[in-house]
């Protein structure tokens, strides 16, 4: 462990007492603080629920300095979690952040057991190794069975022989937005070109294929002069109608369809869906400024319909992030809503809606299969009702919903009226 590595760590532990810790357990979030003194009262939600079964919990947070590896290094600490833990051990994503202060997040994992698998999970976590340093604690129940101690393990990093290692956990108010939205800036969501090929420019050396993407992005995003035809974006979930639409407006109005992520970056999109959301987000974000540079080029000969581009890219990072109902999403008018400045601006974006019943039905129909992330919106109506509400508050443009429940040619039919107020075609 560098020593710059170690301190991020002791920087952590020193702030420990102003943090806020919050687990994600059954789609809800959980919050707790510690504190150096003992004092009355009732143990934290998410503690009480562990009591029922489990005598000891134990924490396990990120620490690493560099983004782009401390982010696979969370992921890399899953699978070895996972692989090891005893099936009693209900491991639940973690993070701990100083409250109101943006880029304050780190990530990792809370979990129980009980007494029968404590040896293995210690030995485990004596042995555990990790590209970044974690920071593992302990919580174990006091004497009265009501209050919990919460135990830092000694690390590896000397530097953190002097801390204290003893606190005891305190129920914590929730905050007024998810956690995650501290960080959604620049790490789900990217707001200019540079930001997201810094990411992968920096993945390079881990992940070979971000190399080819880097190698076809244009040179810069320009600000180019608006094209002279019109560019009609079409956004919607999964089976909403887009392909169906975007084929029909490009044959009725002799324009060029084009889509986000670009046919370019096919041969790589399934290798960047594995990777953690700093990554995926950043190549989804640079697929819009390569299909920004066809509009600009096409754009000057005839209109362009777009299947999909930054509404989408910017609406499943936020939903994804953020987790819980709609009132842990970042306010309407928050800055992470806003539009990439450099990002070329379509004329109108369209974005349809169906009910989820009869997107479901069309699902059906279609028989294709579906992504990890389109079978959540199937499974987990809190997330679709996320993705639809962080569509809806994006702007700079903002996008313009219609009914997509009628028939494929009422919708044309629809859409068209739109555009010909819009853009005189
Ligand atoms: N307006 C519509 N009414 C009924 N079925 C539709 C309509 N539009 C599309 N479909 C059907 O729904 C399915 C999904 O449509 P598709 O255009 O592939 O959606 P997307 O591109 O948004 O995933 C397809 O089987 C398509 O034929
Ligand atoms: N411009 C885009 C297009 C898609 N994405 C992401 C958002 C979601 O994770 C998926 C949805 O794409 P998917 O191919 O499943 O959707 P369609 O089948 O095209 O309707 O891709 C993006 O981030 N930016």
């Amino acid at each position: 462990m560098t020593s710059r590595m170690a301190r991020k760590t002791v920087s952590v532990v020193s702030q420990w007492s102003s943090r806020v810790f919050s687990v994600e357990l059954d789609g809800s979030s959980h919050y707790f603080a510690i504190q150096e003194k003992r004092a009355g009262g009732e143990a934290p939600g998410i503690f009480r629920l562990k009591a029922q079964r489990y005598e000891r919990c134990y924490s396990l947070l990120v620490c690493g300095e560099d983004r782009v590896r401390t982010a696979r290094s969370y992921w890399e600490l899953r699978d070895k979690l996972t692989g090891h833990l005893s099936p009693g051990c209900d491991l639940s994503p973690m993070t701990s952040f100083l409250p109101n202060v943006k880029g304050s997040l780190i990530r990792g994992y809370f979990f129980s057991d009980n007494s029968q698998s404590r040896g293995q999970t210690e030995r485990l976590l004596q042995t555990l190794t990790c590209s970044d340093p974690v920071l593992v604690c302990s919580y174990s129940k006091c004497e009265d069975g009501q209050m919990w101690r919460q135990h830092l393990w000694p690390a590896a990093d000397t530097q953190l022989v002097e801390m204290p290692t003893d606190y005891y956990v305190v129920p914590s108010e929730p905050p007024a937005y998810h956690p995650s939205v501290l960080n959604i800036i620049n790490s789900d969501v990217f707001y200019s070109f540079e930001e997201a090929h810094e990411v992968l420019e920096k993945c390079g050396d881990i992940i070979p294929e971000a190399k080819s993407v880097v190698e076809l992005l244009p040179n810069r995003a320009e600000a180019r002069s608006k094209p002279d035809f019109p560019v009609i974006v079409i956004e919607g979930l999964d089976a909403t109608g887009k392909t169906t639409l975007t084929e029909s407006l490009r044959d009725t109005l002799g324009a060029v369809l084009l889509r986000s992520p670009p046919q370019c970056l096919a041969p790589w999109r399934a290798r960047f869906d594995r990777e953690p959301p700093l990554i995926r987000r950043a190549f989804y974000a640079l697929g819009n400024y390569i299909t920004a540079e066809q509009i600009g080029q096409q754009g000057m000969k005839t209109p362009v319909i777009v299947d999909r581009y930054w509404h989408s890219t910017a609406a499943y990072a936020i939903a994804t992030a953020v987790t819980g109902p709609l009132s842990n999403l970042p306010a309407e008018g928050s800055e992470v809503y806003r539009w990439p400045s450099d990002l070329l601006k379509p004329t109108l974006v369209v974005f349809l809606t169906v009910d989820p019943e009869e997107r479901k039905r069309r699902l059906r129909n279609r028989g294709l299969g579906k992504t990890a992330e389109e079978e959540e919106l199937d499974h987990n109506q809190l997330f679709r009702l996320r993705v639809e509400e962080a569509y809806r508050r994006i702007i700079g443009p903002a996008c313009i919903a219609v009914d997509a429940s009628p028939s494929a040619d009422q919708v044309l039919q629809q859409v068209l009226l739109l555009i010909r107020g819009k853009c005189y075609l």
